[in-house]
């Protein structure tokens, strides 16, 4: 698959006795914002220093533009670590400049870039001061330029959100945008659900080292199981407990909300639903993709590798 895909095929690492990754395969495409999410411990910042180069898979391979990462490629990346990875004592233009040409920049085209990026982000107070003096929302804004410095082709980000501020946030979300709209790959891991769902294109869930879901957010949701919520205020306790493919997942005062398997009849669930008394609502409601995680991760059926489902 060329064209500026980064393909993760079939991943697997193990730490000792531990797997990290069994087989994670996925792709992000030119353009696209991926979302990588996962529990604690789920195997995010293996599959992504994987991608990288920093840490070797035990067996798969990584791919850019249909080639296995190499050094050149390397160099295209912009990595944000979770560990992070800026020199305390340097201040932040010098940083900046010197992270620019060890990607290949020349000096003015190093002092250029970071100077953009330094107005773009907020730091032109803090040009001058050494990045230990920063606050930590500032280091990670200074991290983010610092993955962007040389002008990557691909971004490579371990959680960019984590304790950034709302404006922060916004601002991080619009550079993110910005480099897909540019046609770079970009890859972003994050605990913070509401935010990858409303700014990715696809998404990947990983549970104990293998994915299982991958897809757009509206296919995730649509493959998921159908909640229904019912207002039937005579309905006594426990009334659709016996429908086939229903589960109630919480009844009070007037609403029961159940889901659905697909096999489910919500003609059946209705018919039930008028038997008891007045209906006064029925409705189909989307699992939003925090519901859709958290079934996903603790789902023991989960099949790896499903493509659009969870
Ligand atoms: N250097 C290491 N030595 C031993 N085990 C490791 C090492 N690095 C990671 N692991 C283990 O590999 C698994 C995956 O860890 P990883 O850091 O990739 O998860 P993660 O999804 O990034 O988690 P988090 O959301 O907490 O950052 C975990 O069980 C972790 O304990």
């Amino acid at each position: 698959m060329p064209d500026n895909t980064l393909e993760i095929d079939r991943i697997s690492k193990r730490y000792g006795d531990i797997v990290a990754l069994d087989s994670v395969s996925f792709d992000v495409r030119p353009g696209e914002l991926f979302g990588f999410v996962g529990s604690n411990g789920a195997g995010k910042t293996t599959t992504m220093r994987i991608a990288l180069g920093v840490l070797a898979a035990d067996s798969g391979e990584v791919r850019y533009n249909g080639h296995p990462i190499n050094h050149e490629t390397r160099t295209r990346i912009g990595y944000m670590p979770e560990e992070r990875g800026l020199y305390p004592k340097m201040k932040v233009l010098d940083q900046l400049v010197y992270l620019a040409q060890l990607h290949g920049l020349s000096t003015n085209e190093a002092h250029k870039s970071a100077e953009e990026w330094i107005l773009r982000l907020g730091l032109r107070e803090r040009r001058g001061d050494e990045v230990q003096k920063l606050s930590l929302g500032n280091q990670q804004r200074v991290q983010l330029a610092a993955a962007l410095v040389h002008h990557p082709t691909v971004l490579v980000l371990d959680e960019p959100f984590s304790g950034l501020d709302p404006l922060a946030v916004d601002v991080m979300s619009q550079v993110l945008r910005e480099k897909a709209a540019e046609g770079v790959p970009v890859v972003f891991s994050s605990h913070q659900l509401d935010l990858v769902e409303r700014l990715c294109d696809r998404v990947g869930i990983i549970r104990a080292g293998r994915m299982v879901a991958t897809g757009t957010v509206d296919e995730l949701t649509t493959s998921a199981a159908t909640q229904l919520r019912v207002g039937a205020p005579h309905a006594p306790e426990g009334w659709a407990a016996q429908l086939p493919g229903v589960r109630v997942l919480s009844q009070n005062g007037s609403g029961t909300l159940l889901e659905l398997t697909p096999e489910a009849d919500d003609q059946a669930v209705l018919n039930a639903a008028l038997a008891t008394g007045p209906v006064t609502e029925f409705s189909r409601r989307r699992p939003s993709l925090t519901e859709l995680f958290r079934s996903a991760v603790s789902d023991d059926t989960a099949s790896p590798e499903g493509e659009a489902r969870a």
